[in-house]
């Protein structure tokens, strides 16, 4: 640094390097953590995939969040709280919910990603409800297929508010509760392979720009919290059969989809938990700021 930079830029480095300084020291939130040494096969191979405490999904209410949520739920998760803008919906997915697991707590939340002050309030009520939360699934997302010629500005800030911004304010207020209890945990994003190719033949570039731009944030969380026991990764998810591909003449794009897939078809909501579930429990515990793609080899293209 000059001689003559300000005392504030000098200050800011001093106090912000140490934060991120990387260090080799022995740390028990990111020690590896093998099965016990009495187990048998069957019980090692249960504790691979075993998702320990509660969990908070956003976008709860959606087809790929209601399978990952069933998923978590039969691999051990106890809690589980259902956040997302329809209330109506996730109180009719927590019954169903309830059904198959009446041993759970399991809650439903009307929040916005958007909002800090529900997110904030929202984990506190989680943890209230549920006690101390282990994992974070954010699935809230929403796409449009606008040319950018027409794009407003409005749907533009609308989609990355959503996608991005809220992903990071839901992601910032799970992490902080994590540091204040000591215990790390696992979060994981929903990017798409939208943010590694252009979505052919629909215009969705907020869309595929607030995608990429998970990717990236991801890394940085994941840099940022691993001393904290906090691991990040993100999904890239192809084309599912869900909603979401549907309405807009989407059901037209289906054909194309397909014939440019290796496997020739969209992906079942199923096909997204296994990897899911890995990221989520002992079996991912040295996968961090990774991504994973799941689209049946359409990439390959
Ligand atoms: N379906 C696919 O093919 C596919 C592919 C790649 C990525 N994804 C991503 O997976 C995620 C889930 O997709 P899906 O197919 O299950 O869609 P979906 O529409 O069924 O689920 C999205 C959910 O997000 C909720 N949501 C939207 N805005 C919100 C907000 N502001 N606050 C809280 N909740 C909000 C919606 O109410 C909805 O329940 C999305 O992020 C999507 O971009 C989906
Ligand atoms: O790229 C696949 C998805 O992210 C998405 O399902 C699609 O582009 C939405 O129309």
């Amino acid at each position: 640094m000059a001689d003559d930079a300000p005392a504030d830029r000098a200050s800011l480095s001093s106090r912000q390097l140490p934060e991120m300084t990387l260090s080799t020291a022995s740390n028990p939130l990111t020690a590896p953590i093998p099965p016990p040494a009495n187990l048998s096969s069957t019980q090692r191979a249960e504790y691979r995939f075993q998702v320990k405490g509660n969990v908070i999904i956003t976008g709860g209410a959606g087809t790929l969040a209601l399978e990952a949520a069933r998923a978590l739920l039969e691999h051990g998760a106890s809690g589980l709280a259902l956040w997302d803008l329809n209330p109506d919906q996730s109180s009719a997915a927590m019954s169903a919910l309830h059904k198959s697991f009446p041993d759970r707590r399991i809650i439903a939340e009307a929040v916005d990603v958007r909002d800090e002050t529900s997110i904030a309030s929202a984990v506190a009520s989680a943890t209230t409800v549920l006690g101390p939360i282990s994992t974070l699934c954010c699935f809230a997302g929403v796409v449009g297929c606008t040319p950018a010629l027409s794009m407003a500005p409005s749907e533009w800030r609308r989609t990355h508010d959503i996608n991005l911004t809220g992903t990071f304010i839901c992601a910032q207020a799970v992490a902080r509760h994590m540091v204040e209890q000591g215990t790390g945990g696992s979060i994981v994003l929903t990017a798409s392979i939208s943010a590694h190719h252009t979505n052919f033949p629909q215009p969705q570039a907020a869309y595929n720009s607030s995608k990429t731009a998970l990717l990236s944030l991801c890394r940085s969380l994941a840099a940022e919290w691993a001393r904290y026991g906090i691991r990040v990764n993100t999904l890239s998810p192809g084309y599912m059969d869900t909603v979401l591909n549907e309405g807009e003449g989407l059901e037209r794009a289906r054909d194309m989809w397909n014939a440019r897939n290796p496997m020739g078809r969209m992906g079942d909501p199923w096909e997204l938990t296994g990897p899911l579930v890995m990221l989520c429990s002992n079996a991912g515990r040295y996968v961090n700021g990774a991504d994973i793609i799941v689209d049946g080899g359409a990439m390959v293209f």
